[in-house]
């Protein structure tokens, strides 16, 4: 038997960004990735990401969390899942803050009122190994990428940052204008991303304003990316086009992203949404498909 079946879940959506999050904190093994992808059938929950809360691993956090994109694989990061989760354990606890270790690293989230919710997502890492690229890039504000004709290029030169999860960032003037379906498998898995990429398009329309549309790795196209808005944010800033505290337009809403001077840790804030409650039929996971 798995982690999966005969579990409660709770269906939620972080400004249309689809979350699952799965209460396995009295013990479950981790989650095999045909599970995860059994999960997020149209017959289980279809989801995004799914958020594993398990039992803490270290002293004063309130709990270790595992991430899941829609096809079996596992994220570092996930902004609108951590203020999610982050809105039920708050709940239950009647905490104001909350500390939960990830794969990014230790997070901490708080209440920002008017029913927001903030997560500190740590520090971004620029050097091209921590991305990580297959080969070196001193500068990673903009690197030799581009698809389409040599000479015309249809995106070029993105920004590239790891964020718990690798970024790339592509700067245009309409985020509507590019068929993200057709070119973000593509450079998602293009051999210079040795663990795959979320891939963004973004538009700054101001020192305080960019729009964005990300291909998520794992998950396709999303109605919102957390991460992706504060890598983008983060790579703006580091180009000195924006301010940086910025607020990012996404598909599904908006997120207020800002890179903190201070400790360098980028604070994400924004809203979360209960949609149902339900359980996981077991027979889903009989019947999994192989990978
Ligand atoms: N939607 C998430 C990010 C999801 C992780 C990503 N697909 C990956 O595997 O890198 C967010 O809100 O941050």
């Amino acid at each position: 038997m798995g982690a999966l079946a005969n579990q409660p879940f709770v269906k939620m959506n972080g400004i249309g960004n689809e979350i699952v999050v799965v209460d396995l904190r009295k013990g479950a093994p981790a989650i095999a990735p045909e599970e995860a992808r059994a999960a997020a059938s149209p017959q289980g929950a279809p989801y995004d990401q799914l958020m594993a809360l398990y039992p803490p691993r270290i002293a004063g956090t309130d709990g270790f969390i595992r991430i899941y994109n829609n096809d079996g694989s596992e994220a570092g990061a996930c902004g609108n899942g951590m203020r999610c989760l982050a809105s039920l354990v708050f709940n239950e606890s009647g905490k104001d803050a909350l500390t939960f270790e990830t794969k990014a690293g230790i997070l901490n989230c708080w209440k920002a009122g008017d029913g927001l919710y903030t997560v500190d997502m740590g520090p971004p890492r620029f050097k091209w190994n921590e991305i990580p690229l297959a080969e070196e890039f001193r500068d990673t504000r903009a690197i030799e990428l581009q698809i389409g004709p040599i000479d015309k290029p249809v995106l070029h030169s993105p920004a590239v940052v790891n964020m718990g999860n690798p970024h790339a960032i592509f700067w245009v003037d309409d985020v509507n204008a590019y068929d993200l379906a057709k070119f973000g498998p593509l450079l998602e898995n293009h051999p210079i991303f040795p663990e795959r990429a979320n891939i963004t398009l973004a538009h700054i329309v101001s020192r305080e304003h960019i729009v964005i549309r990300t291909w998520e790795r794992g998950a396709g196209l999303t109605k919102a990316c957390g991460s992706a808005a504060c890598a983008t944010a983060v790579a703006a800033a580091r180009l000195k086009r924006t301010e940086r505290k910025v607020r990012v337009t996404l598909p599904g809403g908006e997120l207020t992203i800002e890179w903190r001077a201070d400790n360098d840790h980028v604070l994400m804030t924004g809203p979360v949404e209960f949609e149902f409650a339900g359980t996981f039929d077991p027979q889903l996971f009989d019947k999994a498909p192989a990978p």
